[in-house]
């Protein structure tokens, strides 16, 4: 936002309903589509928040915008607004404007969609960054060319925010937070390289910036480098095309800690792979440090030349896991907190329970609700997660059904799945119903009735009896709580 959008937004409710409506925008469409087509999105917004209009630049991007985004910007709109919300999109004149302004609902032009000034000559597209650029950068880029190399050169690319004191540490991180945590203290000793690697969202970008924080805390002028596989790569290129590549080498082989995430993107980059492999051999000749991220182990790397796969092996290797329910929980509670927020625990299990998929996710999550207990000055509550967490608790619905889980634990448990809506009554049925009942009602939206019903046609207190003796027996039973948590995790894929 610019400073006039800020000004313009003060003390106005439309002004925060676009900022929420942003937050939540934020967290649905990837970064990159969302810097291109909807931040920079002029809002009006009537006194009364029945009409949102919406300014761009021209037809192309009026085009683009109402196609790929139109529902779902309104929906959010309408969620947030707690009404129905007309949102217009229109072609903005030239003049500069603020991002965002209020107007009388009478002075919204209704434009359903259609462009303001059907003669506005489209300028010439704006091409969404390439991947390259797309790169997290913490970092601001360096002054245009006066800026001195030396200086410029060793900018650290370090995010300040990621720390070890902001990496809630759990058992799916230990290992590799302790790991990192040795090498931050004693570069150039022990794990040489430390490699880190683990799926999408777990914390391994987090994890070497915190290393390399924690390096420059200890020792200011040790040279460290935070770097992207991609960047990397096109580092090499830009050196081959502007024949540099004495600078390069001089450049990476004089770091002190070389900090290198996702290094997957190696693969069938051949020169690249020379270039680290060189880089890496001079680093390590000189006991500098080198960490490495991936999405998966050295072996299990794709088209990268197996005298680099076994180097990166040759140090420490740990795996990010994905957070247990108690790290997700943590995690939401703090990153709460440093928002100025508070989640209550019974919020944070609640949210906790349904994300699990990896920390990016619950960041996403948390975001949604912030938003949401903002703009309807609601406190934080099962209800507003559940109302903001909409979209996300109904995807996952839709993929567990009772059906699904009657026949996963009909299965696991050998027993018919028909036996799930029988009358039958020996043990070696009615338990497995019992837990497939448990399952049903901590893995779907479905009332008791509901899912009294699609058992045979079952009372529900039936399943309230069968619902609260598993989840008693799950406490003090662990084989119980065992087969559970792989019933669960079968049904969650
Ligand atoms: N244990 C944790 N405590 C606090 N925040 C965390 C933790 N783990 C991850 N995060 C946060 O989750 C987000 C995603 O983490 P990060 O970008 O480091 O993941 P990644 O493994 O590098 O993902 P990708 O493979 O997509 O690059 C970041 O905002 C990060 O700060």
């Amino acid at each position: 936002m610019t400073d006039t959008a800020e000004q313009a937004s003060e003390g106005s409710e439309g002004a925060a309903l676009w900022h929420a409506c942003l937050d939540v925008l934020a967290q649905d469409v990837p970064e990159q589509q969302f810097n291109t087509w909807i931040k920079p999105l002029v809002a009006q917004v009537s006194d009364d928040l029945s009409t949102v209009s919406l300014g761009v630049a021209n037809r192309f991007k009026l085009d683009w915008v109402r196609a790929q985004y139109g529902t779902r910007i309104a929906e959010v709109l309408e969620a947030l607004a707690g009404q129905p919300v007309q949102v217009d999109l229109n072609i903005l004149a030239r003049a500069p404007q603020p991002r965002i302004s209020t107007t009388t609902a009478r002075s919204v032009a209704r434009m359903g969609l259609q462009a303001l000034s059907a003669d506005a000559a489209p300028e010439p597209e704006t091409r969404p960054a390439s991947p390259a650029q797309a790169t997290a950068e913490p970092a601001k880029p360096a002054k245009p060319n006066t800026a001195e190399r030396e200086a410029s050169a060793f900018r650290s690319r370090l995010n300040p925010a990621l720390t070890f004191s902001t990496l809630v540490e759990g058992s799916a991180n230990r290992m590799a937070r302790a790991a990192a945590l040795h090498v931050a203290s004693s570069p150039g000793q022990l794990y040489n390289p430390l490699f880190i690697y683990g799926g999408v969202g777990l914390g391994k970008t987090h994890l070497v910036h915190a290393v390399g924080n924690q390096l420059l805390a200890d020792k200011l002028d040790a040279k460290v480098l935070y770097i992207h596989a991609e960047q990397f790569v096109s580092d090499v290129v830009k050196s081959y095309q502007r024949k540099t590549f004495d600078e390069f080498k001089a450049f990476y082989h004089s770091l002190d800690l070389l900090l290198i995430d996702d290094v997957q993107f190696f693969a069938n980059k051949d020169r690249t792979q020379e270039e680290f492999f060189n880089a890496f051999e001079a680093l390590l000749a000189k006991k500098s440090h080198i960490v490495m991220t991936s999405d998966t182990y050295p072996k299990g790397l794709t088209d990268i030349h197996e005298r680099l796969v076994s180097r990166f092996d040759s140090g420490l290797t740990v795996a990010l896991e994905p957070p247990e329910l108690e790290l997700r929980v943590a995690i939401l509670i703090n990153k709460a907190q440093t928002e100025g927020a508070v989640m209550p625990e019974d919020v944070a299990f609640f949210v906790a329970k349904n994300v699990r998929s990896n920390v990016r996710e619950l960041e996403g999550a948390l975001r949604k609700i912030l938003a949401y207990s903002r703009f309807n000055q609601k406190e934080i509550s099962i209800n507003l997660a559940r109302e903001a967490l909409r979209d996300l608790l109904s995807i996952q619905n839709r993929q567990i059904g009772v059906e699904n889980i009657q026949k996963t634990v009909a299965d696991f448990y050998k027993i018919k799945v028909a036996d799930m809506y029988s009358k039958k009554r020996p043990a070696s049925i009615a338990r497995p119903r019992q837990i497939a009942m448990y399952l049903a009602k901590e893995l779907t939206q479905k009332s008791l009735p509901e899912i009294g019903e699609l058992f045979g046609g079952r009372d529900h207190t039936t399943v309230l009896h069968a619902v609260r003796k598993i989840a008693a027996e799950r406490q003090t039973v662990t084989e119980l709580n065992q087969q559970l948590h792989v019933l669960e995790q079968t049904l969650k894929g």
